[in-house]
């Protein structure tokens, strides 16, 4: 049974809408990877499948919950590790400060010593946020989202702020995160990133799925019937990959 499964997820905003029909599912152990420009729905789509928002249509099963049934939440709050977001911590609070915090929020949290020890931010433990670098804000991001000792990990646009070193940096981290036994959900605008992480992928373009594929079997030029390449912005717009068939 997938880990995670997404059916006709619908979602509005007032008038508009953002998630009009996203299916997918997500096995356990894979990195998982939804992509596609601004706009596309894909924040809206994961956000959903946290329960931080409430979907107005179509089905969600993650581990069998369903995060529309406040009992269901909480549970599944437990098994989630959510990414933090850059503006969500307070630019004093101290790295160890902040795991802390994280700690309290779970039943039966990881040591976050051990945290500090395994994600390279030894020595930072007394660094107040604002002053890491970014790559060292995405390791104690990464870090937040494993104190639950999380069974899923959803990390939505990690690497977008970074250079490129600091973003191969942390493409090793997520490749990490998924050899401790968690099934990672990746929103990504990168399709060199999906290509280097993700054992599938879902393109997401205006709140439906447009293609669902390995890597190496999608291209740019399959989609070509589907939607109109030339309106994609050109981060997430590449030639097709080295290993792709076409
Ligand atoms: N809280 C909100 N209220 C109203 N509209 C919203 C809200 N959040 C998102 N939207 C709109 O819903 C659509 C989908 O947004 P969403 O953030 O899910 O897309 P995305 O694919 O994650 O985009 P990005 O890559 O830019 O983060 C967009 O048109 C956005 O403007």
């Amino acid at each position: 049974m997938p880990l995670i499964e997404v059916s006709n997820l619908r979602k509005e905003y007032r008038n508009h809408v953002a998630v009009q029909d996203v299916s997918f599912s997500v096995e356990e152990g894979e990195i998982f990877g939804i992509l596609g420009p601004n706009g596309a729905g894909k924040t809206t789509a994961v956000e959903c499948i946290e329960g931080m928002r409430k979907r107005d249509g179509g089905e969600i099963s993650v581990m069998g919950l369903d995060p529309l049934k406040d009992k269901d939440l909480a549970e599944l709050r437990e098994s989630i590790g959510i990414q933090l977001q850059q503006s969500e911590l307070p630019p004093k609070m101290k790295v160890w400060e902040a795991l802390e915090l994280y700690s309290t929020f779970y039943r039966d949290p990881v040591d976050w010593r051990e945290l500090i020890k395994d994600w390279g931010l030894s020595g930072k433990a007394d660094t107040a946020y604002g002053s890491l670098s970014g790559g060292q804000q995405q390791r104690l991001s990464i870090a937040l989202a494993l104190v639950g000792k999380p069974r899923i990990a959803v990390f939505d646009e990690l690497t977008t702020a970074l250079d490129p070193h600091a973003r191969r940096e942390t493409w090793k981290l997520i490749e990490k995160v998924r050899e401790q036994d968690v099934t990672v959900l990746l929103v990504t605008h990168f399709m060199e990133e999906a290509e280097r992480l993700c054992d599938r992928i879902a393109i997401i373009e205006s709140g439906r799925v447009v293609a669902l594929d390995t890597p190496p079997d999608w291209c740019p030029g399959s989609m070509s019937s589907r939607s109109s390449a030339s309106s994609r912005p050109s981060r997430w717009t590449t030639n097709c990959s080295p290993r792709c068939p076409r």
